[in-house]
């Protein structure tokens, strides 16, 4: 019985996390963005127009000799924040840690929008949601972890990812739960399948303001119920307008910039903590994380406008619990029982 594991490498500022996954005979190896927020494994290739291209490393489909074309089958795919793809599909030998699955869909894009030339580090996406999205037509394929079920131990896998120190990569686990990579124990919660995505219900949020380092006084818990995804491609943490904004009340000078597009503050601001209530577990999102990035400059330093990573997701079908929810908590993505398990780390 299968185990695999694999190692999660923060892109700068933590936008996204790639790991390498091994296509063809022999081995090409790819860095592809794993994204529990959709079930398309779809990657740049000898099929992608130079003229898209951007510099990402190609699946060279000819000198694969496991390749075989999926004849007058096509895919396309638009993501919400308006990227898309495109392309043909073909069947390979695919290996994520070990864990390798014959006949996997490998979808070709022979289109691609320019946000996606654009990241050159990324070769592609390898979609870890559930089948019912995946967008190959006339005949829908399997994602590569419902491919690899059988193979595995428990079905199952685990997402632990790092805000990026220099060397900090986190990892995804396959078939197996490592308890060295968490502290307290697992809460697990009932995920709603209907729509294809890891949606569970959370309940409500409450503020820890950090004010001095002895101390932080809790807020009381505000019922703010919401349905939400685990989205391990989606960078910030979206929540329901009134969460966000009860949030960066709290950080003074704080603001909603039309502008910048989302709420900004002092970059020497201090950041309360942020607790969502998800069941019975209580989910802490540090300050810290939530100080994302610099949106005036390129570095902390010398920044003195500071982008959040906590936004609203008004206009989105769901809340969206994405890098910055997840760098904060182990996560395990139980496939058979639809079930997700948090736990502190
Ligand atoms: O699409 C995803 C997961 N894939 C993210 C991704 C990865 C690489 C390139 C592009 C996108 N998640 C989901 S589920 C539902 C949405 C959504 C978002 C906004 C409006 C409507 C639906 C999104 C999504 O688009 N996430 C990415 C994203 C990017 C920018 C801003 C918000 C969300």
């Amino acid at each position: 019985d299968d185990q695999g594991e694999v190692s999660a490498v923060p892109q700068l500022f933590d936008v996204e996390y790639l790991a390498p996954v091994e296509i063809g005979t022999p081995p090409q190896t790819l860095m592809l963005n794993f994204d529990t927020g959709s079930s398309d494994l779809w990657v740049f290739s000898s099929e992608t127009p130079s003229r898209l291209q951007g510099g990402q490393k190609l699946y060279q489909i000819q000198d694969s000799t496991t390749s075989k074309r999926l004849a007058n089958h096509t895919w396309s795919i638009q993501y919400g924040d308006g990227s898309r793809s495109a392309g043909n599909v073909y069947l390979d030998t695919v290996s994520v840690g070990g864990v390798t699955v014959f006949q996997q869909a490998v979808e070709s894009a022979t289109t691609v929008s320019s946000s996606f030339t654009a990241d050159a580090a990324s070769s592609g996406l390898l979609g870890l949601a559930f089948d019912s999205i995946n967008q190959v037509r006339p005949n829908k394929q399997k994602t590569f972890i419902s491919n690899a079920l059988e193979s595995l131990e428990m079905g199952l896998f685990t997402a632990n990812l790092k805000k990026a120190e220099p060397t900090a990569a986190g990892n995804y686990n396959f078939g197996f739960i490592d308890e060295t990579e968490f502290t307290g124990p697992l809460s697990f919660i009932d995920v709603n399948t209907t729509r294809g995505f890891w949606e569970f219900q959370a309940s409500g949020f409450s503020i820890q303001s950090n004010a001095n380092s002895s101390s932080n006084t809790s807020s009381m818990f505000v019922p703010v119920a919401h349905s939400a995804i685990a989205d391990t491609g989606t960078t910030l943490l979206l929540l329901p307008a009134a969460i966000a904004q009860a949030y960066y009340w709290q950080v003074p000078s704080a603001r909603s910039s039309a502008v910048v597009g989302g709420w900004v503050f002092p970059c020497n601001a201090t950041l309360p903590d942020l607790t969502l209530h998800i069941g019975t577990y209580k989910a802490v999102v540090p300050g810290e994380l939530i100080k994302f990035a610099p949106a005036d400059t390129d570095d902390f330093e010398t920044a003195t406008v500071c982008y959040g990573g906590v936004q609203s997701s008004s206009g989105m079908p769901f809340a969206i619990y994405g890098d910055v929810f997840l760098k904060a908590q182990f996560t395990v993505f139980d496939v058979e029982g639809h079930q997700l398990g948090f736990a502190p780390k």
